[in-house]
């Protein structure tokens, strides 16, 4: 459940008079998502999505989150658009946490995505990959080689808690990732969180992508290896080479992937593998027992790189050259 921060009625009517927003109907909080607080707002306008981004998110990096919505709508890609309040600035503040309006998009995540899903999901990638070209503002990205050895060192000394011998493996992990990441790919504005989830769908047709709060600038090769890992794994841990396929066509329908993008896909699935693993472990060690969130299985990560660290060739993923 996410609803970290509690709003009230006067207030919220006075954060919404900023806005051309109409009048409020009715609010109510949103139990999904992990790191955000999210209400659905009716207004005698519209539906809209009111977001009050909590501590894990660096306020620094909010106009680029919302200055990015901004552009990949305004070039057709079907995401949430922020509002802009009357004075024209994107972000408010509510109940003391910054705060934004955004468009409610329809439709829903699907719980057994099957290949067709997968498909659409590459080329939604891929037409997001296209769109960020032009986007002024940058991000790092704080979740790669440099942000796993900080996320790592704060939970290294309890990894064994949860399956002995990690220590010893996410160690000899994170040297094999330094010395084989590569050095110059094809780079851009990528969501790097593209799960399903995240992903929403009317019937069968993909009506929009939501949650751009770890987008950064990175390889964009390696937001399909993110996706790889979110969407083409079976529940029992088996990697489903026909999604795998599905979604890489959808993918090179709308751009092209390089020889050298190809030959990295291996080496970048261990590197998306072994992010939302170390994100996972540090929430499962830190999170109180209670706490209102559900925690995510750090193993079902470390299953997926051990899969990676076994293939020698991108055509295991299904892509046929
Ligand atoms: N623009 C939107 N339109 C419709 N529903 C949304 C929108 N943004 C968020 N939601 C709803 O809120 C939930 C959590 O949003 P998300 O951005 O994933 O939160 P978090 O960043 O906390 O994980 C989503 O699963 C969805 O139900
Ligand atoms: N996708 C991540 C967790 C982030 O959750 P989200 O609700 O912001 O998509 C994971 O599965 O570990």
């Amino acid at each position: 459940m996410a609803v970290y921060t509690d709003i009230n009625e006067v207030d919220l009517k006075a954060f919404l008079a900023e806005y051309d927003a109409g009048e409020l109907l009715s609010y109510k909080g949103i139990a999904e998502g992990v790191e955000n607080t999210n209400f659905l707002l009716h207004t005698s306008k519209q539906p809209l999505i009111l977001t009050l981004y909590e501590k894990r998110v660096d306020r620094n990096d909010l106009p680029f989150f919302l200055g990015l919505m901004h552009h990949l709508s305004e070039r057709g890609l079907s995401c949430p658009l922020p509002l802009p309040r009357k004075d024209g600035e994107l972000l408010g503040e509510l109940s003391g946490r910054p705060a934004a309006l955004i468009s409610f998009l329809e439709g829903m995540w699907l719980r057994k995505p099957e290949a067709q899903h997968c498909r659409e999901v590459g080329k939604a990638l891929a037409g997001m990959h296209v769109a960020g070209e032009g986007f002024d503002l940058t991000r790092p990205n704080a979740l790669s080689l440099e942000g796993w050895q900080t996320l790592w060192a704060k939970s290294e000394a309890r990894a064994d808690e949860v399956e002995t011998g990690l220590e010893e493996e996410i160690g000899a992990e994170l040297d094999f990732l330094a010395a084989h990441w590569p050095g110059d790919l094809p780079a851009g504005v990528i969501h790097a969180d593209l799960f399903p989830d995240n992903v929403f769908f009317l019937g069968d047709d993909l009506s929009g992508l939501i949650d751009f709060y770890f987008a950064c600038n990175d390889f964009l090769v390696y937001d399909l290896s993110i996706c790889l890992n979110a969407w083409c794994f079976e529940k029992d841990g088996a990697y489903n080479i026909t999604k795998g396929k599905a979604m890489i066509e959808g993918y090179l329908s709308v751009r092209p992937l390089s020889a050298e993008e190809i030959a990295a896909l291996p080496v970048l699935c261990r590197g998306s593998a072994l992010r939302f693993f170390l994100t996972r472990l540090y929430d499962w060690l830190t999170t109180p027992e209670g706490a209102l969130v559900v925690k995510k299985d750090p193993l079902e990560y470390l299953k997926k790189l051990r899969f990676h660290r076994a293939v020698t060739n991108a055509s295991e993923y299904g892509l046929i050259s």
